[in-house]
Formats: structure tokens, C-alpha cells, sequence
């Protein structure tokens, strides 16, 4: 055999990602759907979960085109609350907290509609989402502080920045 580089472990043996809290704040709850004789029934959010104790203050959703990509952004003071319900979407994070344990991590995490999980985003972590697959991706936000229509806190950088050590395009 050609000498190759071996597969390292991916998930456990019940199928969770083993690399759930690379940056600091950032939670990754799993849901299952549960299934009904006409369809199937999946939970969002709930405070009891305990991944943060913040309110819920605004939920939209936003609409992804198949390939569609947000820029890298992150917000001041905002909490991002993502939940995938159709297509899938890859999430990718880079932390610029430069009093965090994790400043200078990326991260990615591929949730849709098929492995439903809610993702928390703190204040001043990085990311950027881009529609994998050939349908529409529909994500939710749950957010604890609503839109501030005349003062987004909305902080950009482009997807190819020297700043951030990946690419989003
Ligand atoms: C958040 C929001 C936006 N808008 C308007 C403002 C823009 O004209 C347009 C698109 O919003 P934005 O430029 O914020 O879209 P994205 O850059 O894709 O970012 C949004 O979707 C990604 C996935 C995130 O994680 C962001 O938190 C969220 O803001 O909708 C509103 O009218 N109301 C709102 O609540």
C-alpha cells in the first residue's frame, strides 16, 4: 500500500462530533426529531438546556440559496442562536477574543436538516455560513437582543481576509 496519512476519530460511537467545544461559548446541542405517523416533530430551543441564560428576543430566518454565503461577521454584543431546519449549512468560526482561551481557533460545524443541532454564537466570535447541497438552506436565528434597524450590530470582514487563517471562499 502507498504510504497515506491514517483517519483520525471523528465521532463517537453514537455518532457525536468529538470536537464539540473547540472556542470557548460556543454550545452545540444535538436534537433528535422525533417521528410521528404523518411526519416528524423537532424541537428548537429550550431554556432548560441550560446553553445560555439569555433571552430569546427576536427570531428570523434567513434563506440561503443553494451555494450562498454569508461573509465573516460577528457582532459586539449580540448572541447568534443557529438552527438549520431544511438543506444543510457548513458554520465556520474563528475566535478574536483576545481574552479567550480559544482566540485564534477555527472551527466548523455541519448542521441541516437531516442532523438537526441549535449552535450558540457568542459576542465576538467570527462566522460564516455557507448553503452546502443542492437545495435551499432555511436557518434560524434566535437572537437574545432584536435588530437594531438604524444600528446593526453587524461587523464585517470579507471571506478571503488575512485576518481569519481560513477561506471561506
Ligand atoms: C438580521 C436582520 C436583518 N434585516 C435586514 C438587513 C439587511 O438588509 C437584510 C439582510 O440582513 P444581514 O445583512 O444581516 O444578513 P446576513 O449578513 O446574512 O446575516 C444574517 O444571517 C446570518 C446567518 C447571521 O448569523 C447574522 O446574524 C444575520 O444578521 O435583512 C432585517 O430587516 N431584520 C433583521 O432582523
Amino acid at each position: 500500500m502507498a504510504t497515506g496519512t491514517p483517519d483520525g476519530q471523528t465521532v463517537t460511537p453514537d455518532w457525536l462530533t468529538i470536537d464539540v467545544s473547540a472556542i470557548e461559548g460556543v454550545r452545540v446541542k444535538e436534537i433528535r426529531p422525533v417521528a410521528t405517523s404523518n411526519g416528524y416533530l423537532t424541537e428548537i430551543f429550550r431554556q432548560e438546556w441550560d446553553l445560555d441564560q439569555l433571552p430569546v428576543a427576536q427570531v428570523f430566518q434567513r434563506t440561503m440559496y443553494p451555494g450562498a454565503m454569508t461573509g465573516w461577521h460577528a457582532h459586539a454584543a449580540t448572541l447568534d442562536r443557529l438552527f438549520c431546519c431544511a438543506g444543510s449549512v457548513r458554520i465556520s468560526l474563528f475566535d478574536g477574543r483576545k481574552a479567550s482561551p480559544s482566540f485564534g481557533t477555527v472551527w466548523h460545524k455541519i448542521v441541516g436538516a437531516m442532523r438537526p443541532a441549535i449552535v450558540t454564537i457568542p459576542p465576538g466570535v467570527w462566522h460564516g455560513v455557507v448553503a452546502l447541497g443542492p437545495e435551499p438552506a432555511l436557518l434560524l436565528n434566535l437572537v437574545d437582543k432584536a435588530y437594531a434597524y438604524d444600528a446593526p450590530d453587524h461587523w464585517r470582514l470579507p471571506p478571503d481576509t488575512e485576518q481569519i487563517p481560513y477561506r471561506l471562499a
